[in-house]
């Protein structure tokens, strides 16, 4: 078998198609979705990263805007910028790029943004309320990988999915929305003795380990959905992913490549929450 391979850019690109109609009729209302997004620091990266998040807006019709910081930034000094972005009628979503300079407590940053403006989903409330099932802004990769899933046309309710990586914004949050779609999940991560035991009885393998070509085709179940969710860059410059892609193409029924996977998916569902929080703020 070969995996058909699982375009996330061109299933972005539907999104944000979508999400332009939306913002569109938005505006027309008066309301003007808004996401800023702080970044403290010149990690080349952070940099690369964000960039991919102002053409998103750009292309969807959200206003962004851009808070550039020094590395040497207090805490105090971002907190008090949170503040005055919680208050700003037309910032709907705020995103703070993680990782911080290491003076800087991540912990602290988070809960200081607004439950409702947490475009991220990663403040505690937010991250409660997915626990709870509630109704809430859900992580963007998280949400990105779920979406993906669905559009291979996979059953996602009783299959078995197995979740490499135990991260709070990618392994935990996952294993969580997949086990909300009825999946029995087993979660995976770099303790965890015999690997191929547990990974080869997936149905769905979602990999969010953070190494560069883990997992190869000793690892897979013929027939396996394969999700993709590292991003490495490697000495040459390149991008890669957590999967040997060539090898594990050649048994999965449909496989995520890097890029153009997983990461133009987490872009496009931070636009959806930044479009749903707007909403939720101007009552529309
Ligand atoms: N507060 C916060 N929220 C985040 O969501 C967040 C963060 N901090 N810190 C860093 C990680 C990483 N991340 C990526 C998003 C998109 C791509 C993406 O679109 N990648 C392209 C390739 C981009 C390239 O070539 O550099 C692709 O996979 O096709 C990658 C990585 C979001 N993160």
């Amino acid at each position: 078998m070969t995996a058909t391979i699982l375009q996330g850019k061109e299933v972005a690109k539907s999104i944000r198609e979508e999400l332009a109609v939306e913002v569109a009729e938005l505006k027309k209302q008066g309301l003007v979705p808004g996401l800023t997004v702080v970044l403290v620091g010149d990690d080349p990266a952070s940099h690369s990263y964000v960039r991919g998040k102002s053409k998103g807006c750009e292309e969807v019709g959200i206003r962004s805007e851009l808070i550039l910081k020094e590395a040497s930034t207090t805490e105090e000094e971002l907190l008090g910028i949170i503040r005055d972005l919680n208050e700003n009628p037309n910032v709907h979503g705020i995103l703070v790029q993680l990782p911080l300079p290491a003076h800087i407590s991540e912990k602290a940053v988070i809960a200081a943004i607004h439950p409702e403006k947490d475009v991220d989903g990663f403040h505690p409330i937010n991250v409660g309320n997915m626990v709870l099932g509630n109704e809430t802004l859900l992580p963007c990769t998280p949400h990105g990988v779920i979406e993906l899933i669905k559009r291979t046309g996979t059953e996602i309710s009783g299959k078995h999915a197995v979740v490499i990586g135990r991260s709070n914004i990618v392994g935990k949050p996952v294993s969580l929305l997949l086990q909300q779609e009825n999946a029995t999940v087993t979660m995976c991560h770099s303790r965890t003795q015999n690997l191929e035991e547990f990974t080869t009885k997936a149905d769905i393998l979602v990999v969010a380990t953070g190494r560069a070509h883990m997992i190869g085709k000793e690892h897979v179940k013929p027939g396996a959905v394969v999700i993709d969710v590292g991003v490495n860059r490697i000495d040459s410059g390149k991008l890669v992913g957590d999967v040997k892609f060539d090898e594990v193409q050649e048994i999965a029924s449909f496989l995520t490549p890097v890029p153009g996977g997983v990461g133009p998916m987490t872009i496009t569902m931070l636009l959806k929450n930044t479009v749903v929080a707007a909403r939720k703020q101007a009552q529309l």
